[in-house]
């Protein structure tokens, strides 16, 4: 019945505070306040309906999308919201759109390589959307490899331009989002050619379309690139290809914090590192693992409601059947996730103060933790998108065949996560690069120079000294390997952030005690995981292996009674979950049944097509049964 809540039961076993943990979840009061308030306001706003994405087409649902992302600037414009609200607008509207690459990575693009003068005058056309942005780095033939890109950007000193120009089919800018149908400009990462020689890869902002009618300028040719994984999912982002013929723009369009090109076509190195201006991608993979947290949560705020309104099995004298989150297994494959959307929202919380720091740092031309917040940004990414995705497929399988539904939330989620481990950074090419990080480390040690931070612990692998014969020559064939190792790394960070958490005073009746046995059991989840190695390295003994194991049922059985409240303190609301199996009030069979007939489908009781194609049929057999 509608306005009962079928959950009721569960959420009175709650041994904690909610609404403190809301606050832990959020990261503050204030936020908890923003994200609250602009929830509530985005599921209260028809114009914000994304019920219906799977039945559009693909021109339709692009066009949508373009009427709700002008919809949200008109709201974000006429609330006079702030930045941050309107940041949280956008994420509750929940659709892939151009503007996450305009927010997301134009303009911190100009901001990370922009001089002050190129900032004063790119900013403040992007903030007031008088222009859209988009990332144009990766291409056909490279995206991994950003060295390997092929646009060039050559400088004419007779008029004091670059010629950007895409030399071969390979050189195409291919992926760009926002780039196939709506972004006016773009930065172009070309390779920098002055006097004949070559400087690398730099950015440069190149109006792509007209700001008064939208056609591509001279010399531009542009697109989409076509449908991508999924129904609706990515397909409202016009992920674009983008050829240049000899395109010029002037001089002062070439991003010029790190290198510079003077109008004597003189090149000039500034005196930080070159891999700075990567330093676009290193910011977003770093909002990549907070987002992760927060598509992890939402799958396993689906499965959690909906495993304890299922029942299957179990009646004991007519009685009801079991409610399926009691079966061990389903504990077993649930719980890991819930305690993992924890651990990424603190690891994400940590991270943001890294990448924070390491910006300070830079403005004092201080470089020393940049290797170490590339790493952890790197694998942090690499980890959580992996986890996050592989967890969101196991959420949906948590929930039988109603997961499979697109009015589960589910596979929409999934298909729009998943490029997340490719984006940004294909997430082995990442992984890599944390294992020559750590690499590195193992080269110095002995040396005076001795690893602090994330990489402390290594002081204490001494052994690993008699390995450094020949890194390089070893790396590559001992990449698996090596990766494997990031990977452990990485598990390490997330661990040790997690306790670092719990070491905060945190507010709120059996707030901390929750904590801690999510934390356990996402440490002891990876202990039983990865128990091999573990055993195999002498780092435990068969004995604490069986030990782990037992402690993680135990804890499983702890977490059991105060599930329902570990995922309300996510403070999703309905329309933002999507899902009618994580609905709030766990009413899910009359809403499963209600939306199953307004799937366009049953419009007709009979099908198009009957009369045309299966009548014929049906009376074919009856003739066929008659011989
Ligand atoms: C809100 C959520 C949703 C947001 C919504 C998101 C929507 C989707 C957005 C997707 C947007 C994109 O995909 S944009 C495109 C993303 N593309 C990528 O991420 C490309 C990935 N590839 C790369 O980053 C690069 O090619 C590398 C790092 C793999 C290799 O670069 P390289 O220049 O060849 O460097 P390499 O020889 O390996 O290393 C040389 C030295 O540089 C260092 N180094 C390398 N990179 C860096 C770095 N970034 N910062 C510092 N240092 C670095 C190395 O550690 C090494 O140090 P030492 O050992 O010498 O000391
Ligand atoms: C939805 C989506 C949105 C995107 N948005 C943008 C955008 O806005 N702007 C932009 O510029 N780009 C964008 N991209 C492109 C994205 O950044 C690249 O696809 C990504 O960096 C991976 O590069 P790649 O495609 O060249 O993969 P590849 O490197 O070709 O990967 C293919 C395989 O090769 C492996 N591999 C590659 N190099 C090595 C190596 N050295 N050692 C071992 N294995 C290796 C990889 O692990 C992978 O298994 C987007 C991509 C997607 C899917």
């Amino acid at each position: 019945m509608e306005g009962v809540d079928h959950l009721a039961h569960e959420r009175n076993k709650s041994e904690f505070d909610v609404d403190a943990m809301k606050i832990v979840w959020a990261g503050s009061p204030h936020a908890f306040d923003v994200s609250d308030r602009i929830s509530k306001l985005v599921a209260s706003d028809p114009g914000f309906r994304k019920d219906n994405r799977s039945t559009l087409s693909r021109k339709e649902l692009f066009k949508n999308t373009l009427r709700k992302a002008a919809y949200a600037w008109k709201t974000i414009v006429d609330l006079r919201l702030s930045e941050e609200e309107a940041a949280k607008l956008r994420f509750y509207v929940d659709e892939p759109a151009f503007t996450d690459l305009h927010w997301g990575m134009f303009i911190p693009a100009i901001k990370g390589q922009g001089t002050e003068e190129q900032q004063q005058k790119w900013l403040p056309l992007a903030y007031k959307m008088q222009i859209i942005g988009c990332y144009a780095q990766t291409e056909l033939g490279h995206g991994s490899n950003v060295q390997g890109l092929e646009t060039t950007a050559t400088f004419d000193p007779q008029t004091d331009e670059f010629i950007i120009h895409s030399p071969t089919l390979t050189s195409s800018k291919w992926w760009p989002g926002g780039l196939g149908k709506v972004a006016t400009h773009a930065i172009a990462y070309a390779r920098l050619i002055v006097g004949g020689r070559e400087h690398g890869v730099n950015g440069f902002i190149v109006q792509l379309r007209s700001l008064e009618d939208h056609s591509p300028l001279l010399g531009i040719t542009v697109g989409d690139i076509g449908m991508k994984f999924g129904n609706g999912a990515y397909n409202t982002m016009d992920n674009g290809v983008l050829r240049f013929d000899h395109v010029r723009i002037p001089r002062n369009q070439m991003l010029m914090r790190v290198s510079q090109v003077t109008c004597e076509g003189k090149y000039k190195q500034s005196d930080v590192p070159r891999q700075l201006v990567y330093g676009t991608m290193v910011y977003v993979r770093q909002t990549i693992v907070a987002d992760a947290s927060c598509a992890l949560s939402r799958a396993v705020c689906i499965a959690t409601r909906y495993s304890a309104v299922r029942r299957q099995f179990g009646s004991q004298n007519g009685g009801p059947e079991t409610q399926v989150i009691d079966y061990k297994t389903q504990q077993s494959r649930l719980f890991p996730l819930l305690a993992s959307a924890y651990a990424f929202r603190f690891i994400g919380e940590w991270l943001k103060w890294l990448y924070a720091d390491v910006t300070q740092r830079l403005q004092a031309n201080d470089f020393s933790t940049l290797p170490e917040a590339h790493a952890c940004t790197a694998g942090l990414k690499s980890l959580t998108t992996t986890a996050t995705a592989d967890g969101i497929e196991e959420c949906r399988k948590l929930c039988g065949g109603h997961g499979y539904l697109c009015s589960s939330g589910l596979p929409e989620l999934f298909a729009v996560y998943v490029p997340a481990c490719t984006y940004e950074g294909d997430n082995t090419v990442l992984l890599l690069q944390v294992a020559r990080f750590l690499m590195k480390t193992v080269s110095q040690l002995g040396s005076s120079k001795k690893p602090v931070g994330t990489i402390a612990y290594m002081t204490r692998v001494e052994h690993l000294m008699q390995c450094r014969c020949g890194v390089q020559r070893g790396f590559a064939e001992l990449s698996v390997d090596l990766v494997e190792a990031a990977v452990a790394h990485c598990q390490l960070i997330v661990v040790s952030k997690f306790i670092e958490k719990l070491q905060q005073e945190i507010p709120g009746k059996g707030v901390k005690q929750q904590l801690e046995v999510l934390c356990n059991i996402y440490a002891l989840f990876l202990l039983h995981k990865h128990q091999g190695d573990f055993l195999s390295t002498g780092c435990i003994t068969p004995k604490h292996a069986a030990l782990a194991n037992d402690e993680l049922r135990s804890l499983y059985s702890q977490v059991r009674p105060n599930a329902i409240a570990l995922v309300d303190a996510f403070n999703y609301t309905d329309h933002y979950l999507g899902s009618i199996l994580g609905c709030y009030d766990g009413n899910v069979y009359p809403k499963l049944y209600e939306a199953a007939w307004k799937d366009p489908l049953n419009e007709s009781v009979v099908p198009d097509g009957y009369h045309q194609y299966i009548r014929p049929l049906l009376k074919q057999e009856i003739r066929t049964a008659r011989l």
